[in-house]
């Protein structure tokens, strides 16, 4: 039987793929501990500077597996478990690097959850967007309904996690909530690209700003300059800070160690 996520390193990228496509890449258990691995290895492994999270077969990821609910529902088995951190979700986890996601047909309920969690969004013309869990008399635990209304507009996001309603592309672009709309079964090629064009700066820079954003979140702002200005010193200390500057005069690409 094939593996419900698959993973795999292209030079500096590490591509992460949810593959149920017979269930739109509906989460399971094995799936979610894959993914869990895979950003155990993102945060750990240095060679790997940037991921993307995709799914096969045309879909993105439907969201918790409605089958598997009638046999086994969370419901009962959740009593006394603390789901404030969801790490498969990357709810009360981010990554120290960044995630790309790669967006094709629908990504619903858990599956726009997660994308919630990715630092750079590319989806296909007909990927659709939505918050459904409401439908199904469930709660969208992986995190919208705390922070759908922190990356678009109070009201779209709002009118998502109450109605269900889905969003095309289009709108989810115009939204904020993904950065590009590509035709559909290119949104894995797009995001490679953003992907290596990330790869190819000072991994130091990148880890760095990523850390600031993260860290400064909800802050005000002269207490999130305290913070920036040490990530960021910490950066024009390192030699990556002094390869830049020389492959500029010098008319090269500039050859960055990683420290
Ligand atoms: C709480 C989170 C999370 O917030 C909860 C959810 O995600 S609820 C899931 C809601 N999902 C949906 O509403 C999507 C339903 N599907 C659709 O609307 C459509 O199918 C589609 C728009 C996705 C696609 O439409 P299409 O027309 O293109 O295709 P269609 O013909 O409809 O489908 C094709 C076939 O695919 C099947 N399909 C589609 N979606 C699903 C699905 N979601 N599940 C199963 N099967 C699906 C469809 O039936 C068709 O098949 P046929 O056979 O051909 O009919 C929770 C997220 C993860 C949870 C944690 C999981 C681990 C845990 C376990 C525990 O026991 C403790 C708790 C927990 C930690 C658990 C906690 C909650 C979560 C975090």
């Amino acid at each position: 039987m094939d593996a419900h996520a698959i993973v795999e390193q292209r030079g500096p990228i590490l591509i992460v793929t949810m593959n149920r496509p017979q269930v739109r890449n509906a989460l399971s258990a094995e799936m979610m501990a894959i993914m869990r691995d895979a950003w155990d290895r993102v945060d750990e492994d240095p060679e790997i500077r940037v991921c993307v999270l995709t799914g096969a077969g045309g879909a993105f990821c439907a969201g918790a597996d409605l089958k598997a609910m009638t046999q086994s529902h969370p419901g009962d088995n959740v009593n006394g478990s603390d789901l404030s951190r969801i790490d498969a979700l990357l709810k009360g986890r981010r990554l120290t690097k960044p995630l790309v996601a790669a967006v094709e047909g629908p990504a619903v309920a858990g599956g726009t959850e997660i994308l919630q969690a990715t630092d750079v969004r590319v989806a296909g013309a007909s990927a659709r967007f939505a918050v459904s869990e409401a439908r199904w008399g469930l709660f969208p635990l992986g995190g919208s309904a705390v922070r759908l209304v922190r990356q678009i507009p109070y009201t779209i996001a709002v009118e998502m996690l109450l109605t269900g309603r889905q969003l095309s592309a289009a709108e989810a672009r115009d939204a904020g909530l993904i950065g590009h709309v590509v035709p559909d079964g290119e949104a894995l090629a797009k995001a490679l690209e953003l992907a290596g064009a990330i790869a190819a700066n000072g991994p130091i820079a990148v880890q760095a700003i990523l850390r600031t954003l993260r860290e400064t979140e909800g802050m005000a702002e002269n207490d999130a300059f305290a913070v920036e200005s040490r990530i960021g010193m910490a950066v024009f200390r390192s030699d990556d800070a002094k390869e830049g500057p020389r492959a500029f005069i010098e008319k090269r690409t500039p050859h960055f160690q990683g420290r």
